[in-house]
């Protein structure tokens, strides 16, 4: 593996889960894999999980890992190409780029979509030109269309609680002030179209996705209906992709509580987080006994950890 910043770097997502899961029993067993390798994870935007579990993943490892939040503490960043630099921004990214590859072996990076230009934001401009400039191997941290890292997370998560070969796993709109990228619904969409799972995706009318990440799915208005005999339900908001970055409703009636688990599998509730208590998902279920969103992001540590070890091997 070179770069990571989709499911289409893996040529195997089971063997890669399994792969996971191994590292989960035995964190320690590839701790010298690393050892002198630093990885550069360069944050564009706010992070809680993606850099804690990064990190420790590194350091599992062996490798150093060395965190720049690049909006706060970096110069300002020009992305755009044959622009005379006279306004604020400062540094270019292909210099800044330049650089960071002289000082990393693996460089992880988040830059999170404007959602203005959704022809602009889903042509990953920014992620492929810190892979071009930086000529190192790049993991994708969150980026405008994609969150791979928290994908395979999540389908670690699943195929350790599954209670069947072939599990119901149902992504649901929910309600939510704010617009919020398609990065995390594209990429749980991308991969379960790839995982062992009957897949269907329920959200209000004019909330369809690129049909590149649903190819597959099942896709209905009907949360009620989709929900039905459910074993994973996976819960995230996010804007228009077609209206590009529009907020269309957010009516409350999405919201789930412990009411519409009933027709479900005794469905586990998973989110990605950070999650808005009872905007997006009822607190009830936060606190109950269905909830997965802390196991998720314990398998986060993994997720990275394999990917990690993944392109120490290929690379070094
Ligand atoms: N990395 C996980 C999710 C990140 C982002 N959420 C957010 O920006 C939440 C912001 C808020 O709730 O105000 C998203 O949905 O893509
Ligand atoms: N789920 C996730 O990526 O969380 P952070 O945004 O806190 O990294």
């Amino acid at each position: 593996m070179r770069n990571f910043t989709s499911v289409a770097d893996v040529t195997d997502i089971n063997a890669l889960v399994n792969e996971a899961l191994k590292l989960k029993k035995n964190p320690f067993a590839f701790s010298h894999l690393g050892k002198q390798k630093t990885l550069g994870l360069i944050f564009l935007n706010p992070s809680l999980r993606t850099r804690l579990s990064s990190q420790k993943a590194a350091t599992n490892l062996g490798m150093e890992a060395i965190v720049m939040n690049i909006d706060k503490e970096g110069w300002a960043l020009e992305t755009r190409d044959g622009v005379i630099m006279n306004g604020t921004t400062v540094e270019h990214i292909r210099e800044a780029a330049g650089v960071m590859g002289q000082y990393f072996d693996i460089l992880g990076i988040r830059s999170f979509p404007g959602l203005q230009n959704r022809e602009e934001d889903y042509s990953e401009d920014i992620l492929q030109k810190f892979i071009k400039y930086a000529e190192i191997p790049v993991v994708s941290l969150e980026s405008g269309t994609r969150h791979p890292l928290q994908s395979l997370a999540d389908l670690i998560t699943i195929t350790e609680h599954k209670t069947k070969p072939r599990p119901k796993v149902v992504l649901t709109w929910a309600p939510h002030v704010k617009a919020l990228p398609q990065a995390v619904p594209n990429s749980f969409a991308e991969w379960m179209s790839q995982a062992d799972v009957d897949f269907v995706v329920t959200h209000p009318e004019g909330y369809e996705l690129a049909e590149e990440f649903t190819t597959g799915a099942t896709i209905t208005h009907n949360q009620e209906e989709a929900l039905e005999n459910a074993d994973f339900i996976y819960v995230k908001n996010w804007s228009a992709y077609h209206d590009y970055g529009k907020i269309l409703t957010t009516d409350a009636s999405w919201l789930l509580t412990n009411e519409r688990l009933k027709t479900t599998n005794q469905a586990k509730v998973m989110h990605c987080l950070p999650v808005r208590r009872d905007l997006e998902l009822s607190a009830e279920i936060l606190d109950g006994p269905n909830s997965l969103v802390i196991a998720e992001a314990a398998n986060r540590v993994f997720a990275a950890q394999v990917v990690l070890k993944k392109i120490l091997e290929a690379n070094f």
